[in-house]
């Protein structure tokens, strides 16, 4: 059956973010981790969402990667393509919002793009262009101190034209507010006055439903998860999609064997996750200094120490550090570097998890994911119910051998509880 819609996601778990919207609001869909092989089997679906590892790369390797992705995803009948894009819009002047839009506008012959990271449900809201992170403008949020792209303009407008070639507009709150017809008469006129890109404002999911209705008329659009549930909704009233309920339980059937974390996120609320954890499993504090200098060391120990648990119930294994931590570390060894060096032993520590016997595992960070996925040589998931907002569970496909079930979790999602009831809801008990 051809596609109907087709997603390059710039990260992993923003992939897997957008593939749970879509599965939530009933479209059947598959996460694929980079362009798949020719040859990959891939069960039916209406959606498959491209994950490449594009957000922080130089752009015009993000180009190439997302052209070839739109290439495959044509090849297979998508009628409308998603940019997926952070719902923070991560990134800089230089890219790589922009160039990949440009490029994916030229591709598919797109007069004007509509762009919006609006996600209402994780509280961010697009107004008069200015991008919100719950009660705050990004430019006062925490992403002001992102360590690759600190975002330090709000007005979406200007920080899209910054990085893009073409003239860059806006679809009013208003319009959207008045339904798809004036949305789609609104780019239509920015259109005509040359305008390639046009932000859309969007405080409601009703708002990301109007704007679903006009962008699925298009061929591209840019945006996260809210878009995604405009587009979905849009789709499947137009008839597109036939809705279908992803099935929790036959997703994860059958799969048994070891269950275990791994942990590279450093965010808030993965430091929350793991110190709750402490009082549900046995939990592993990897020393970062030792990832760094004895690599094969401290990977092997931990295997170890996984090794004699694994049997009486999950494990838990993290990098994670406090920020003074991982500030010390990286003044010793360089920002990337150490970076780099964690996520290589964590990706070897899930290999060896997997080696073990461990089918069921939650990977938590985004780079720490790509890094694990990566390794593991997954190619691709069929995407199940959702686990927390942002966080679908994931049935490996394309594989030799028997399935896994597997999360990737963003590091901000998630509540306190969140390695608990992902390891529940892959019907692991402890
Ligand atoms: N103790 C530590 N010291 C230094 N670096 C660390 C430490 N623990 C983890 N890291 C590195 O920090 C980075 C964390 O990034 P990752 O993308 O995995 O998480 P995140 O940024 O919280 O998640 P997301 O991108 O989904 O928001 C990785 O490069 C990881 O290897
Ligand atoms: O859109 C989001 O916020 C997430 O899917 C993401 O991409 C986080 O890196």
């Amino acid at each position: 059956m051809p596609l109907t819609l087709g997603v390059i996601a710039d990260d992993y778990t923003g992939a897997s973010d957008l593939a749970n919207t879509l599965s939530k609001e009933g479209v059947r869909t598959v996460q694929t981790i980079g362009v798949p092989d020719a040859a990959l089997a891939l069960p039916d679906a209406d959606a498959v969402v491209v994950s490449l590892k594009s957000r922080s790369i130089p752009a015009d390797e993000a180009v190439a990667q997302s052209l070839a992705a739109y290439a495959w995803l044509k090849e297979r009948g998508a009628s409308h393509i998603l940019f997926k894009v952070c719902s923070t819009f991560d990134s800089t002047d230089e890219g790589n919002i922009g160039p990949v839009t440009d490029a994916l506008r030229l591709a598919t012959g797109a007069a004007i793009v509509p762009v919006t990271p609006a996600f209402p449900e994780t509280g961010r809201t697009v107004y008069m262009g200015h991008l919100f992170v719950g009660d705050v403008p990004l430019n006062e949020s925490p992403l002001k101190d992102h360590p690759l792209n600190p975002m330090t303009d709000s007005d979406l407008k200007r920080v899209l034209a910054r990085q893009s070639a073409g003239r860059v507009g806006l679809v009013p709150l208003k319009d959207v507010a008045a339904g798809a017809a004036a949305v789609s008469a609104r780019l239509e006129k920015l259109a005509l006055e040359g305008r390639t890109a046009a932000i859309v404002d969007a405080v409601f999911d009703r708002d990301l439903e109007a704007v679903g209705i006009a962008a699925a008329a298009l061929p591209l659009s840019t945006g996260a998860s809210g878009l995604g549930l405009g587009l979905a909704r849009a789709l499947i009233a137009d008839g597109r999609v036939l809705r279908r309920e992803s099935d929790g339980a036959a997703l994860a059937a059958g799969i048994g064997g070891y269950a275990a974390v791994v942990a590279g996120s450093c965010s808030k609320a993965t430091l929350e996750q793991i110190a709750v954890a402490e009082g549900q499993m046995p939990v592993l504090r990897l020393s970062a200094e030792r990832l760094v200098t004895h690599p094969e060391a401290e990977v092997a120990a931990a295997l170890e120490w996984a090794k004699a648990r694994l049997a009486s119930g999950p494990v838990l294994i993290a990098a994670s550090g406090a920020p003074e931590q991982v500030a010390e570390v990286q003044a010793r060894f360089g920002r990337h570097a150490a970076g780099v060096a964690v996520e290589h032993g964590t990706a070897a520590i899930s290999e060896g998890l997997v080696a073990a016997g461990v089918r069921r595992l939650v990977l938590a960070g985004g780079e720490t994911s790509g890094a694990s996925v990566d390794r593991l040589k997954i190619p691709a998931f069929l995407v199940g119910p959702e686990i927390a907002p942002g966080v679908p569970l994931l049935r490996t496909e394309g594989q030799p051998g028997e399935p896994m079930v597997l999360a990737l979790k963003s590091g901000n999602f998630g509540g306190p509880d969140f390695f608990a009831k992902a390891l529940g809801m892959m019907g692991v008990g402890y």
